[in-house]
């Protein structure tokens, strides 16, 4: 019941190493987050984690076997932009249903609205957007979740709104979350380990000794 990426490393441009010999691992039921500087290249490492992008060197396994192309992704990514991930020509029932469809109790923990269901992305507000694509990324096959800024372009309230259903249903589940975001409080308050990605290198922070995890 493991993610796992051994020795990965990653570039755009031939030899221009984003970041390389990338360890990490997470069980399910566990929540690690990663933090980094702008561009240092989580967004690119959670793609490959996810298997939108492959890593130019070492392995991604679930398990102990390679992650297939094939198939339902078990690791599903949640982005900071939704509507980059919609198709703006689909309403918002089909977006919601293309993989599986939601029940009621699961669009009810979110506030998804019935009347949103026929309107289009644009004519929905950022954090109504995301609530869908969280929703869509709890495919019952899920197992893994990667929440990258996920709710930074957010008010305070919706943001708290949105992790407390998150979490809950994580826990419920037991799936294994990697959050990925610049808000040092946020890792450290729901967090099981945090690493930095920093130089092309990704390094565990050592807990400070008064560090206790709220569930
Ligand atoms: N498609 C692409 N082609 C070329 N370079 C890219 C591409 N996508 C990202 N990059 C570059 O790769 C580097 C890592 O980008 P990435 O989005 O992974 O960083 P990040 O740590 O997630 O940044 P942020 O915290 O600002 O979201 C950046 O320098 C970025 O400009």
């Amino acid at each position: 019941m493991t993610l796992r990426c051994n020795n990965i490393g990653f570039y755009y441009n031939h030899d221009q190493w984003i970041f390389r010999g990338v360890n990490f691992g997470i069980k399910r039921g566990e929540i690690v987050g990663i933090s980094g500087y702008s561009g240092c290249g989580k967004t690119s490492l959670s793609k490959i984690l996810s298997n939108f992008q492959q890593p130019c060197e070492g392995e991604v396994l679930i398990d102990g076997k390679l992650i297939s192309l094939k198939g339902f992704q078990k690791v599903q990514l949640i982005y900071q932009h939704p509507e980059k991930s919609m198709n703006p020509k689909w309403k918002m029932k089909e977006i919601l249903n293309e993989s599986y469809s939601p029940d009621q109790d699961l669009l009810d923990t979110f506030g998804i609205k019935q009347e949103w269901m026929n309107r289009w992305p644009i004519e929905l507000s950022g954090g109504e957007l995301q609530r869908f694509s969280i929703v869509r990324a709890l495919n019952p096959l899920t197992e893994y979740i990667i929440a990258d800024e996920m709710t930074t372009m957010l008010d305070g309230i919706t943001q708290a709104y949105i992790w407390k259903q998150l979490l809950s249903i994580v826990k419920k589940r037991n799936l294994g979350l990697i959050v990925i975001s610049h808000e040092k409080e946020l890792l450290k308050k729901i967090c099981d380990r945090i690493y930095l990605m920093e130089k092309g290198r990704l390094n565990i922070i050592p807990p400070p000794k008064d560090c206790l995890k709220v569930s």
